[in-house]
């Protein structure tokens, strides 16, 4: 690791001073498309303004002999589109070990560089596989003269890299943040399952027999598979100042499972998940915006605690400097939203 003396330094010189602190861009829908498949390629300039991200995918879902036409199809997407104010350009390279890596970021930076937001590095095992990508991106930057760093996410998707969560997350000024691959994760560790993120009726707890009949009817409650993760990854990036995400949720069809899946990363912390489809982004937006009544609430006890400190009782319940602090992340996150999303700041009046 550099020391804590060198860590906002410039790794090549020319490059763009590393951020301080990364910017709490809205990232609630991280929307995925395939810039070497025309139909969809051609919709993204008027996705402009309803996704917060728009990401290019270059790695998995993205045929073989494809590669090179997707990472062209972004760089000719970029160049004539305006993304505006309020939608990101995010791109997600191939795996660090992939033939196409090394293309895929000396074009992106060298070509469209300017108008990248952030750098999905697929696969990430260790601290050793951002800095490399730190160094590499410094030199690019230098190159073509960018005046702003280019940040890098990291997709936790092997058991290596979980148990390396903490380093990962703190591996560079540019980490922006982590997202769950839940399906690249489950076949590393060899977990059991098919299926690209979600639950799973089989991972379930049963109620106790009664009177010893263990075929009497009991009822079962399915568990969450990810809970460890997701929570394990929140706390690796809150610690490092940096947003974590949930992943995919590949049965497109299941809008209802989709919204469960995303409000529960969204209640243990994440800000954001991929929409893979455009049915996915109105239940991301949904998810991750404060509802209505949470912003009512944490406002009213925000008001009934005057300098903040101490303890009162608000219908009932006792509030205090810790509950307030939890009132103040959602009243931040609803000012935040409000600033680029004018129905939210609206609804948030009321
Ligand atoms: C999942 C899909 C293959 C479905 O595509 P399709 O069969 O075309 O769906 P529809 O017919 O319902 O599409 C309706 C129209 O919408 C357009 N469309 C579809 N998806 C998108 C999109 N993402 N962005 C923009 N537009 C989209 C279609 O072209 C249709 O248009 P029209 O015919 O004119 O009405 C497809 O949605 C898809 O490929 N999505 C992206 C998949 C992806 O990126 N996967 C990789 C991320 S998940 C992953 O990698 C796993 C992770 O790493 C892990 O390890 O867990
Ligand atoms: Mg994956």
């Amino acid at each position: 690791m550099r020391s804590a003396k060198d860590f906002f330094r410039p790794l090549a010189v020319g490059a763009p001073a590393p951020v301080t602190e990364v910017p709490a861009r809205p990232s609630r829908m991280i929307h995925f498309f395939d810039p070497s498949n025309e139909k969809m390629a051609a919709k993204v300039p008027a996705m402009v303004g309803t996704v917060d991200v728009l990401l290019g995918n270059l790695e998995d879902a993205v045929k073989a002999d494809r590669k090179e036409a997707a990472r062209a199809g972004l760089v000719a997407i970029a160049r004539s589109t305006d993304f505006g104010e309020h939608t990101q350009l995010w791109t997600r390279v191939n795996a660090l070990d992939s033939p196409w890596v090394l293309d895929d970021l000396t074009t992106l930076v060298t070509e469209i560089g300017d108008k990248l937001d952030v750098i999905m590095v697929p696969k990430v095992q260790g601290a050793e596989d951002i800095h490399y990508v730190d160094r590499l991106l410094a030199q690019l930057e230098a190159r073509v003269g960018l005046t702003r760093p280019i940040l890098v996410h990291a997709i936790l998707e092997t058991a290596r890299g979980m148990v390396n969560v903490e380093e990962i997350a703190g591996a560079s000024p540019r980490m922006q943040g982590v997202s769950l691959g839940p399906a690249d994760l489950a076949a590393d560790r060899r977990m059991k399952t098919t299926r690209v993120g979600g639950g799973h009726p089989g991972y379930l707890v049963r109620q106790d027999a009664v009177g010893g009949d263990v075929h009497a009817g009991r009822a079962t409650y399915q568990q969450d598979l990810w809970h460890y993760t997701i929570a394990r990854m929140v706390d690796a990036c809150a610690a490092n100042g940096i947003f974590p995400y949930y992943g995919p949720f590949g049965d497109i069809k299941d809008v209802v499972g989709c919204e469960d899946q995303f409000r529960n990363a969204f209640l243990l912390g994440c800000v954001g998940a991929w929409s893979l489809h455009p049915a996915q982004i109105d239940i991301a937006k949904r998810v991750f915006s404060p509802s209505a009544d949470d912003v009512a609430h944490a406002r009213r006890v925000k008001e009934s605690m005057g300098d903040g400190t101490g303890a009162v009782m608000l219908d009932g319940k006792m509030e205090d400097d810790a509950s307030l602090k939890q009132c103040l992340v959602i009243l931040e996150l609803a000012e935040r939203l409000s600033q680029t999303d004018p129905e939210l700041a609206e609804l948030y009046r009321q």
